[in-house]
């Protein structure tokens, strides 16, 4: 006999763009261009497995519950829109169990035309965007974490890679300078028990606490590529989510997916040329992926 082992359902790619204006002067405006999924899981066995579709709340009113609400509350920050979210589905229809949100928010940034910050015209200066995952249940626990994902970094001078294994399968030379690049995906969590409860995330996003927390992680990850002789993405990485745990005390862990998109030095030799780390050739494929989640270590109680 087959039975259903596990299932989930929701809208995904839910957009948005909203205005928000100044209160004090109408012309200056913020916007939130978001796409949002929301997935359910609880009482919707029976729609599976035996055609009952009275138990489903179409996606496509899902859709609306998105946009409706995106309408007539606070989308700034993510995760309080998130909570927002968590907060409707839960109160609003009894059997849904748990919520996931999960929430991308592009990157429109002012610029300045003549030294004069543009009150209402925005650049995306890339693929980057801020995440949100909330993941919330009926008796209240959550998950809650942020991130940035997509944004694409390089840099000529300050990277080597060199004392690694080698075997009869090496061909790999080692390096003291080379080109390091990558689309850096990084996520952290919040200690739950730190905020509290979904209203707490609500309460937190008025303090700043979310934005804060995304600055400063955007921060050190550039600052820290930028400014570390990187000995291997591995231990860059590591430095990274290190100093984002050290400086936010909200966050419970740090983890980076990085992909190591390989610069290859092209062998001029043969040309009677030097290649002095001029001019390498973009390696589409294969490409190193490295990833590592960094935890606070136990106290000891003694
Ligand atoms: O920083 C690196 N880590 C690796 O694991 C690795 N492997 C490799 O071929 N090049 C690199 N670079």
């Amino acid at each position: 006999m087959a039975y259903l082992q596990d299932s989930t359902y929701g809208k995904n790619n839910v957009k948005f763009l909203k205005v928000k204006r100044d209160p004090a002067n109408p012309q200056i405006h913020q916007v939130m261009e978001a796409t949002v999924r929301v997935l359910f899981t609880g009482g919707f066995d029976v729609s599976f497995t035996k055609a009952d579709n009275s138990v489903i709340i179409p996606t496509d009113t899902i859709k609306n519950t998105i946009l409706v609400e995106a309408k007539q509350t606070e989308v700034f920050p993510i995760e309080r829109f998130a909570a927002h979210l968590v907060k409707h589905f839960i109160g609003k229809y009894g059997w849904i169990e748990t919520v996931t949100v999960h929430i991308e928010q592009v990157k429109w940034s002012k610029y300045e035309v003549n030294g004069q910050l543009q009150p209402h015209s925005f650049v995306k200066n890339g693929d980057e965007v801020r995440v949100c995952d909330l993941f919330a249940k009926r008796d209240g626990s959550f998950l809650l974490s942020g991130g940035v994902k997509g944004l694409t970094v390089l840099k000529s001078s300050g990277s080597m890679f060199h004392g690694y294994n080698v075997c009869d399968y090496t061909t790999l030379k080692p390096a003291w300078e080379r080109i390091l690049s990558t689309d850096v995906d990084l996520k952290y969590k919040y200690d739950s028990s730190k905020i509290g409860s979904i209203d707490q995330i609500l309460k937190l996003a008025d303090t700043g606490l979310f934005d804060k927390t995304f600055e400063s992680s955007l921060k050190i990850t550039l600052d820290r590529f930028a400014l570390e002789n990187s000995a291997s993405v591995q231990a860059t990485m590591f430095n990274m989510a290190s100093d984002i745990l050290e400086t936010n005390s909200y966050v419970y862990n740090a983890s980076y997916t990085l992909p190591n998109k390989h610069y290859i030095l092209f062998d001029l030799s043969w040309k009677g040329l030097k290649n002095e780390n001029e001019l390498f050739y973009p390696s589409p494929h294969p490409n190193g992926l490295i990833k590592c989640t960094v935890g606070r270590e136990p106290v000891a109680k003694l």
